[in-house]
């Protein structure tokens, strides 16, 4: 929590402020009870109206200063809490812009948008309770007590008497509460995800009828928040009820003791009255601490949890001295060796990976599912880091390299046709802003989509909807084909991007794809088709390389590739 204080920096002159504002209302609620007194004993006593009109103008004037210092306090501490909460959002988000993929997978996305959203309004509840109330409520509590001894010494050992046993009430009710405030965050995390996957996943859901299952899935989740808060509302539904059972004796006693004051004239009824608003008056300041330490609970929970995400070092960073290698001739444009991958989750996805690729060659890579083909092309723009071993570009390890000089060199077109809510051509030219229609109607040529942008009554400036969902699954598929070949980049990766393609749309674009010069060609495929005619397939088969070689080359030569061409193409086509 410490570490976030300096967000609050900004806004010095608002947490200086805003609180001596709230302090000056205090006072000024602290006088009421007194000047109440005085209307009592000498207005209405004495039935002296002038007096009682004077001095209830003085209450009303003091009530309006009061309104006025509340509302600027007010205003600093939403101008503050606003402030602090955009800065933090700016920052997580800038934040989890720089992590890897590797602490993204470490996290998961349902984390990252709770913290982002609800832990950071978690700490915006709590800066505008520090500029309001922290000053205020102890001063209250502290004021009203020491008001109560000028009244009289005897009767405020009631307050000395009530006011502990109040506080240890608070103490009891919030030490069994507290811990349940820390669950409750991370409950809430849960539904997060299921909610996620649900709303991404509603076709799937609906398709298989899953409905129920779903739905059991999301109660359990919303059903386990509900019964802890349930557990943490049972005791704090002690509190009121305790502290006024406290309170209400307190003014038993004051009112008991004060009445045989009363009598033998020691004290005033004024000052009985006096006494019991002070006794109120110190009861509603212990339950808003109560209710400050709640909030500075849940928001010290939250402030861990944003804490890590701007905390966390991204693993994948630009090393000093990097720099864009000169040509070489003869280097291979991709080279592998010995390379060893983990995820997260520990066992090897890679192991033992090594290659070499010639700029312009067309490389294929097959292999079963989950056999570590996606891994494998991430390595390459440096989405995650190698275990063991060098990935290198142009001669280059990867690492040596200027992160976005790097990624520069590749063209990706991911697994999941991603576009983004704009127009095709805003999706086109993610990679080279300034590019001409020209280049981009060639990026479409070649990914077959030309014919249907062609069609659309708005061409290049149709719209796209959130995730390209007003467009097919191939649509979407060739549009990112296209915006990953607007720059032409020296390395395009194609993982698996194809499987949404028709077979006649597949061969048309493998033809295209061919007559690019100069591009190094990546082609993760699960259909022997699409990288039969590569010049280097790759083979493999839980996380080894079993085969490297040309389609006859590997016919010949690798068990695990034959068959799977054998699974595919009759013998006559796959000697083809
Ligand atoms: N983000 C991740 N975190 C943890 N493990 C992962 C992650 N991505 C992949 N894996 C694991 O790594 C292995 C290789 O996965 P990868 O996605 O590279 O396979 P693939 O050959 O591309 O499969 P497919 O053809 O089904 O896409 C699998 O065992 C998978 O469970």
């Amino acid at each position: 929590m410490k570490k976030l204080l300096r967000y609050l920096k900004p806004f010095k002159k608002q947490v200086i402020l805003g609180p001596l504002f709230k302090l000056t209302e205090a006072i000024f609620e602290l006088l009421v009870p007194t000047l109440m007194a005085h209307i009592i004993d000498r207005g209405v006593g004495r039935s002296d109206l002038p007096y009682v009109w004077k001095m209830g103008a003085l209450i009303v004037g003091l009530g309006v200063v009061g309104l006025g210092c509340a509302l600027t306090c007010q205003y600093f501490a939403a101008r503050t809490s606003q402030g602090v909460g955009t800065l933090l959002r700016q920052d997580m988000f800038k934040k989890i812009g720089q992590l890897s993929h590797r602490e993204l997978d470490q996290f998961g996305t349902a984390t990252l948008i709770t913290r982002v959203t609800s832990d950071v309004n978690q700490l915006q509840v709590a800066v505008a309770m520090l500029i309001r109330l922290v000053v205020r409520a102890p001063f209250l509590v502290i004021g009203a007590t020491v008001m109560a001894m000028t009244i009289d010494l005897k009767m405020s050992l009631i307050f000395l008497a009530a006011i502990p046993l109040i506080g240890l009430t608070l103490y009891v009710v919030m030490k069994k509460t507290v811990p349940f405030y820390r669950t409750i965050q991370k409950k809430l995390d849960r539904i997060g995800t299921v909610s996620r996957e649900n709303l991404e996943g509603v076709r799937v859901i609906r398709a298989f009828s899953r409905q129920e299952q779903e739905k059991a899935r999301f109660d359990d989740a919303s059903g386990d928040l509900a019964g802890t808060s349930v557990r943490v509302g049972r005791v704090s539904a002690l509190l009121n009820p305790l502290t006024s059972i406290i309170m209400n004796f307190g003014i038993i006693a004051i009112l008991y003791f004060g009445g045989y004051q009363v009598n033998s004239g020691a004290l005033s009824q004024g000052q009985i009255i006096a006494l019991v608003n002070y006794m109120t008056q110190i009861l509603l300041a212990l339950v808003v601490v109560a209710n400050l330490v709640v909030i500075f609970t849940k928001a010290s929970a939250s402030a861990t949890r944003v804490s890590e995400v701007l905390e966390t070092v991204p693993s994948i960073a630009q090393q000093p001295g990097a720099a864009v290698p000169a040509p070489t001739a003869g280097c291979p444009k991709v080279q592998l060796r010995d390379v060893d991958f983990r995820y997260f989750t520990g066992e090897n996805a890679l192991t033992d990976i090594s290659f070499a690729v010639q700029p312009g060659q067309t490389v294929g890579i097959i292999g079963g599912t989950g056999a570590g083909k996606s891994t494998l092309v991430n390595l390459l723009p440096r989405f995650y880091d190698a275990v063991a071993g060098t990935v290198e570009i142009d001669g280059q390890d990867v690492r040596q390299w200027p992160l976005d000089a790097l990624r520069a060199q590749f063209g990706l077109v991911p697994q999941q046709a991603r576009l983004f809510t704009g127009t095709i051509r805003e999706n086109l030219l993610w990679q080279v802003p300034d590019a001409t229609d020209e280049q981009l109607w060639r990026a479409l040529d070649i990914a077959q989509a030309s014919e249907f942008v062609q069609k659309l009554p708005q061409g290049l400036d149709a719209p796209v909807q959130q995730g390209g969902k007003n467009l097919s699954g191939g649509q979407r598929q060739r549009l990112t084909i296209a915006r990953a070949l607007v720059g032409m980049p020296p390395i395009l990766i194609l993982d698996d991007s194809a499987s949404a393609l028709d077979f006649a749309t597949d061969a048309a674009l493998r033809a295209a794809l061919a007559r690019i010069e100069g591009s190094t060609v990546f082609i993760v495929s699960q259909r022997v088709s699409a990288i039969k005619n590569a010049d280097l397939v790759l083979v493999l088969d839980d996380g080894q390389l079993v085969g490297s070689g040309t389609h006859h080359q590997l016919m010949d030569s690798c068990q695990v590739y034959r068959e799977i061409c054998l699974s595919q193409l009759s013998e006559e086509e796959a000697a083809q």
